[in-house]
C-alpha cells in the first residue's frame, strides 16, 4: 500500500503557484528524497503532507488519512523533523525525549533513541549548552521518539560535522530497515544519492524528473565525465578542443564527453608535450549532482544573479 498518494496537488501564494501539479506516489518502507532548488516548492508540499498548510487544489492520503482532518490518529504515526525546531532550552535532551515519549502510544525507550542518534553524553546536559550540530541530533531524537511510520526529515544533516552526518546516515538506514517510510528533504546530493531508494526533483512547483539514482544518472545519455585540476599558471582557454560540454569549479575542469578514449588521448598528448602532470585526473559516469544541475542549474544560477 502507498503510504503517500498525492494527485493533482497545487498551492497557490498570491501570484505564485508555489506547488503547481505535482504528483508523487511513496510506497510503504521506502526512503524518498525531494530535491529542488531554493523555492521550488518543496516545504510546501511537505508541510501540507504533514498537514501544516491547506492545499489549494487536488488530494492528498497520508497514511489512509487526509492530513488536514486525520487528527490524532494520523499525529501519532508520523514524525517531523523540521529545519528550526525550538525547545525550551532550560530542559535537558532525556527530560525532553520523556515529555514528548508521553505524547505517543507507543513510544521508543528513551535510552535507546538517546544511544540511537549519539546523544548519550549530552543527555543529561541543558539544551542551551548543546552545540548546533547536538541540536539537530536532539531533532532528530524527537522525531523518532513516538516510533513513527511515516517520517519527515527536512534537511537532517545540515550543520553537522563529518561523523554526525555518517552517524545521522546510519540512523537513516536503520530506521529503514526497521520498515519506516522516510520522505527527506535536501540539499546535499551525496546524501540523496547515498540514503533514497528512489530521488524526486522538483523545479517551478512540478516534478521535473524521478528515479532511482541509477536511473537519473543513465538518464544522463551514458556520457563519461573527464575531471582534472588546471596546472598552475594556464586558464580553460589553454586546453584542446575537449568533449561536449565543460565545467569549471575553482581549478577543477570537467569534461562531458561520449568520446572519452579519444578525448584522454588528446588531453594526455596535450599535457605530455608540455611536460604537465594532470592532478586529480579522473574519467567517471555522471553523479546525480550533474543530473541534478542539468535539469535545475540554469535557473538556480539565474536566481542568483542580483537584479
Ligand atoms: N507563506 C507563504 N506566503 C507566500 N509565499 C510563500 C509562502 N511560503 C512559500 N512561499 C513561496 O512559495 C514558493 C515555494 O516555497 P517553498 O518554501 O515551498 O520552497 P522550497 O523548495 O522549500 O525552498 P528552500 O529550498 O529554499 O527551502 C517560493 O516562491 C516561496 O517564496
Amino acid at each position: 500500500m502507498a503510504a503517500i498518494e498525492v494527485q493533482g496537488l497545487r498551492k497557490v501564494y498570491g501570484d505564485v503557484a508555489a506547488v503547481d501539479g505535482i504528483d508523487l506516489t511513496i510506497d510503504e518502507g521506502e526512503v524518498v528524497a525531494l530535491l529542488g532548488p531554493n523555492g521550488a516548492g518543496k516545504t510546501t508540499t511537505v508541510e501540507i503532507l504533514e498537514g501544516y498548510r491547506a492545499p489549494d487544489g487536488g488530494t492528498v492520503s497520508v497514511l489512509g488519512h487526509d492530513p488536514q482532518t486525520g487528527g490524532r490518529a494520523f499525529r501519532e504515526r508520523i514524525g517531523i523533523v523540521l529545519q528550526e525546531a525550538g525547545f525550551e532550552d532550560s530542559f535537558t535532551p532525556r527530560e525532553l525525549l520523556r515529555l514528548h515519549a508521553g505524547y505517543y502510544p507507543h513510544p521508543r525507550p528513551v535510552d535507546e533513541v538517546i544511544a540511537l542518534t549519539g546523544l548519550e553524553e549530552k543527555a543529561d546536559a541543558r539544551v542551551r549548552a548543546l552545540s548546533g550540530g547536538q541540536r539537530r541530533r536532539l531533532d532528530l531524537a524527537l522525531g523518532i521518539i513516538g516510533d513513527p511510520d511515516l517520517l519527515f526529515l527536512d534537511e537532517p544533516t545540515t550543520g553537522f560535522d563529518p561523523s554526525a552526518r555518517r552517524r545521522a546516515w546510519e540512523l537513516v538506514e536503520r530506521l529503514r530497515d526497521l520498515g519506516a517510510t522516510i520522505l527527506l528533504t535536501t540539499h546535499y546530493l551525496d546524501e540523496a544519492e547515498h540514503l533514497a531508494d528512489r530521488v524526486v526533483v522538483i523545479d517551478h512547483g512540478r516534478v521535473v524528473a524521478q528515479g532511482t539514482p541509477d536511473e537519473l544518472a543513465s538518464a544522463a545519455g551514458g556520457a563519461t565525465i573527464i575531471s582534472f585540476r588546471l596546472p598552475a599558471g594556464l586558464t580553460a582557454l589553454d586546453l584542446p578542443d575537449l568533449g561536449l560540454e565543460r565545467r569549471t569549479a575553482g581549478s577543477v575542469i570537467e569534461v562531458r564527453t561520449e568520446t572519452p578514449t579519444a578525448d584522454v588521448a588528446t588531453l594526455a598528448a596535450w599535457a605530455l608535450e608540455r611536460g604537465l602532470e594532470l592532478e586529480a585526473l579522473t574519467l567517471a559516469r555522471p553523479s546525480l549532482e550533474d543530473v541534478y544541475l542539468d535539469l535545475v542549474g540554469e535557473q538556480a544560477q539565474v536566481e542568483m544573479v542580483p537584479s
